[in-house]
């Protein structure tokens, strides 16, 4: 039997002293999950866990395998290229970098299966900005920027970390339809979502963390149907469709 994409066990994550992600465990396949969970949980903490990024403050113990291979407490980027993609909130791009330099500075191989030119052709609204600043870019741009830099790191498994943050519903639209594509052509795909039609639209499993663990489970349907459940896992009203 091959191992699962992901196993987590037992992780947890520290900023100096501020215990932050305390004893999260998870496994996963190639199917999509949802990861929600009200605000300051610890959902963001996790994914710069598994994607390397807690900073010069942070501090991971425990254990992450991606596809069998240890990636626990290693350098960002070691964790990319064992096959982690990481999309983070906020897109986190440069001032003084344009669209291709984002791309170029990579250093894909030309005979990846992800290379800029196929990033073009995922999102050839990047290619008529290819010349302009990062920041310069809409919320939409940015996070399709954020996104085919994370790719050009030919991932196994994309993180991404509220994707929706800040869009306007139809750019919102479009990029679900992108993220679903990426995912059923076989990338695996851990993505925090505070918006519950994005995070349903996107996953049927819906992992739910409290207080720095994965604490319980659901699928997209029953959370969709459970406006009590919507409330206690993400803190928010129900949707009034959902009703
Ligand atoms: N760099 C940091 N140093 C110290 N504490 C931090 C740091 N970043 C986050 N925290 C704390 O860790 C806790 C979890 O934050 P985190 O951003 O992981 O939660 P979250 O579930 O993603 O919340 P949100 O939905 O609001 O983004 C919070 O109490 C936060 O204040």
């Amino acid at each position: 039997m091959s191992e699962p994409l992901l196993v987590i066990e037992d992780l947890h994550a520290y900023y100096g002293t501020a215990h932050v992600v305390e004893g999260a465990s998870l496994t996963m396949g190639a199917e999509p999950v949802a990861l929600i969970g009200r605000n300051g949980m610890g959902k963001s903490t996790l994914c710069k866990a598994l994607s390397g990024t807690l900073g010069v403050n942070g501090r991971t113990t425990g254990s992450v395998r991606l596809d069998g291979a240890d990636i626990q407490g290693k350098a960002a980027h070691k964790i990319a290229k064992a096959g982690v993609g990481y999309v983070p909130q906020g897109r986190r791009l440069f001032q003084s970098l344009t669209v291709d330099e984002h791309l170029q500075i990579v250093g894909a191989s030309s005979k990846a299966a992800w290379t800029p030119k196929r990033v073009y052709e995922l999102f050839p609204r990047l290619a008529e900005r290819k010349h302009v600043s990062g920041t310069s870019l809409s919320g939409g741009e940015q996070e399709m920027l954020s996104i085919g830099r994370a790719l050009l790191t030919n991932p196994k498994l994309l993180i991404m970390d509220e994707p929706s943050e800040g869009l306007a519903p139809t750019v919102v639209e479009t990029l679900i339809e992108t993220i679903k594509d990426l995912a059923a052509a076989g990338m695996g795909l851990l993505v925090v979502e505070q918006n519950l039609g994005v995070a349903t639209a996107l996953a049927d499993r819906v992992v739910v963390m409290v207080s720095g663990s994965i604490a319980t489970e659901t699928t997209s349907g029953q959370l969709l149907s459970d406006p009590e459940q919507q409330k206690r896992y993400l803190g928010v009203e129900p949707l009034a469709e959902a009703a």
